[in-house]
């Protein structure tokens, strides 16, 4: 198996069903990836050293996934300086916000890519696009996968119009 690209990590394994759509896309892009919980409150040690380890261990970009009061991306940003993604986990209580305000408020110096609360897959679609930056092979699937993306949004207007007879006002890919 090749080593990891990217670390896909989370502040409690049950961030796992929700973090489990940033595997999934990059196991779409067939890009070999680690998973592991790491957890800024938890076990601060050991999250430091994650961080300080990942650059030198050949990770090209960390996908950190948490809940509630998020700091696990934010920290891993402050000791890496590899591209960190973070995902707001959204927990019972305030539906997420606690967690993506808690990520996407970063200080001038210390960036976190934030996607949507839930948005592990976009996630693993950025890290994507972070490694296709430098690879030409991996960047043809990207522009296929878009390619795909557009024709089924087409097909789903193409159906719309079907089914709403009468609307056919615009009509791409008539
Ligand atoms: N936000 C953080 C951090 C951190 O940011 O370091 N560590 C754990 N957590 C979050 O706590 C929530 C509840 O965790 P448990 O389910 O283990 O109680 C999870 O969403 C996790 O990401």
């Amino acid at each position: 198996m090749s080593s990891p690209l990217i670390g896909v990590v989370m502040g409690s394994d049950s961030d796992w069903p929700v973090m489990e759509a940033a595997a999934q896309a990059l196991d779409e892009f067939e890009i070999p990836y680690e998973v592991d919980v790491v957890s800024a409150h938890r076990m601060p040690r050991e999250m430091i050293a994650y961080g300080e380890q990942a650059a030198g261990r050949g990770l090209r970009a960390i996908i950190a996934g948490a809940g509630g009061a998020a700091h696990l991306p934010g920290m891993l940003a402050s000791v890496t300086p590899l591209p960190v993604i973070g995902v707001p986990v959204p927990l019972k209580y305030l539906d997420g916000m606690d967690s993506l305000l808690s990520i996407v408020q970063m200080p001038a110096g210390v960036p976190v890519a934030t996607v949507s609360v839930g948005g592990a897959r976009n996630a693993g679609l950025l890290a994507a696009r972070i490694l296709a930056a430098h690879d030409p092979e991996l960047l043809a699937r990207m522009k296929d996968f878009q390619q795909h993306l557009n024709e089924q949004a087409t097909d789903k207007g193409k159906r719309l119009r079907t089914k709403v007879a009468g609307h056919d006002a615009f009509g791409f890919g008539k």
